[in-house]
């Protein structure tokens, strides 16, 4: 069987009053995906680190028409955080329909350092997070045949440089949840898993950490969520935004996988990526200098 129930066509009346967890909504993808769910009619819950942020889009959902839209703030670096924005959705409406996992912990785009502690720490933030988040809303989500919708990169299915500790966080999503809706498949849970894989989306923070080192446009954040939640409420699978450039790499990812890594590479202006001096006595350079051949 692909997937149980699947609605075949969108619909935006398919999430009036539904509970939606959206995590990393302060700005950016996030954001964007609470003004489409409050313009749907959704009840929304919204989560990030900085409550000023929240509070004015908190405020923007209920004007666009949201069911209801409250936040709670805190850091997902540590999981009982991640444990408590679960049960604030269970004492505040009682179940949950769908569960958006999108934040992300502060990364950097240049040549991996050496900080193990960094990758550990943002192993936390980017992964740990949406694996105590999604323990915790199952029950409930069991109970509405509801989604589970992961946000991800082409850097969790295809390697590119200057993310490396990003990257792996990522890739350990995949890892995770696609084995995970194996077991739901095989048990009969009705609970879809959606892996959303985005490439360069014009966000405020990816365009202030990219820009000057990355030679394709980006592609708007508006639509990007739209798609999000399309895939979601679709109970698809995977979702590839933008369509052409994620599936194309996807299936050059099989079919020749060094000649993906060649234009991953040519991609980027590497000449603009400035290689941090490391702090005083402390960090090993791990790659050659940029044109060394490395
Ligand atoms: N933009 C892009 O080009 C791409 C983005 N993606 C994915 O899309 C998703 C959204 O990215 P984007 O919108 O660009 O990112 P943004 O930087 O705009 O948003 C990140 C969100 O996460 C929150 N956040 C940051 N740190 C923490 C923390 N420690 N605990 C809790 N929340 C935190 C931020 O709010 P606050 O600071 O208030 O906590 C913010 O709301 C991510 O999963 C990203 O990997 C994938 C591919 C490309
Ligand atoms: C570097 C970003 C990590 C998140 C972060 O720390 N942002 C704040 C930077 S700021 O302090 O200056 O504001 C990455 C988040 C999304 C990444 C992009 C992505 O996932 C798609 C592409 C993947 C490819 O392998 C490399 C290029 C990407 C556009 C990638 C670039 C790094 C991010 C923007």
């Amino acid at each position: 069987m692909y997937f149980y129930s699947a609605p075949e066509n969108f619909n935006e009346e398919m999430l009036r009053g539904k509970r939606v967890i959206v995590t990393g909504a302060s700005s950016g993808i996030g954001e964007q995906m609470a003004y489409h769910l409050a313009r749907m009619g959704a009840h929304v819950l919204l989560t990030a680190r900085t409550e000023a942020k929240l509070q004015k889009v908190v405020e923007r959902c209920l004007e666009l028409g949201a069911a209801s839209a409250r936040f709670v703030s805190g850091s997902m670096e540590d999981t009982a955080f991640a444990e408590e924005v679960v049960k604030e959705a269970e004492n505040t409406w009682g179940g949950l329909d769908m569960l958006i996992l999108n934040h992300i912990g502060n990364s950097y785009f240049n040549y991996f350092d050496g900080d193990v502690d960094h990758i550990r720490k943002l192993l936390e933030t980017n992964f740990l997070s949406y694996v105590a988040m999604t323990v915790t809303a199952l029950p409930m989500l069991k109970e509405s045949e509801g989604n589970i919708v992961v946000v991800s990169s082409v850097a969790g299915k295809a390697g590119g440089p200057f993310v490396a500790p990003y990257s792996a966080t990522k890739f350990a999503l995949d890892g995770f949840f696609s084995s995970l809706r194996h077991e739901f498949i095989i048990d009969n849970v009705n609970v879809s898993i959606t892996l959303c894989i985005l490439g360069y989306i014009d966000t405020d923070s990816a365009m202030r950490a990219v820009s000057h080192a990355i030679k394709v446009a980006p592609s708007p954040k508006e639509e990007c969520a739209l798609e999000i939640i399309r895939s979601g409420a679709l109970r698809q699978r995977e979702l590839h935004y933008p369509p052409g450039i994620v599936s194309g790499m996807l299936l050059l990812r099989g079919l020749a996988p060094g000649f993906l890594d060649t234009l991953i590479r040519s991609n980027v202006v590497v000449e603009n990526v400035q290689r941090a001096p490391p702090p005083h006595g402390t960090r090993v350079p791990l790659a050659g200098s940029p044109g060394s051949g490395r």
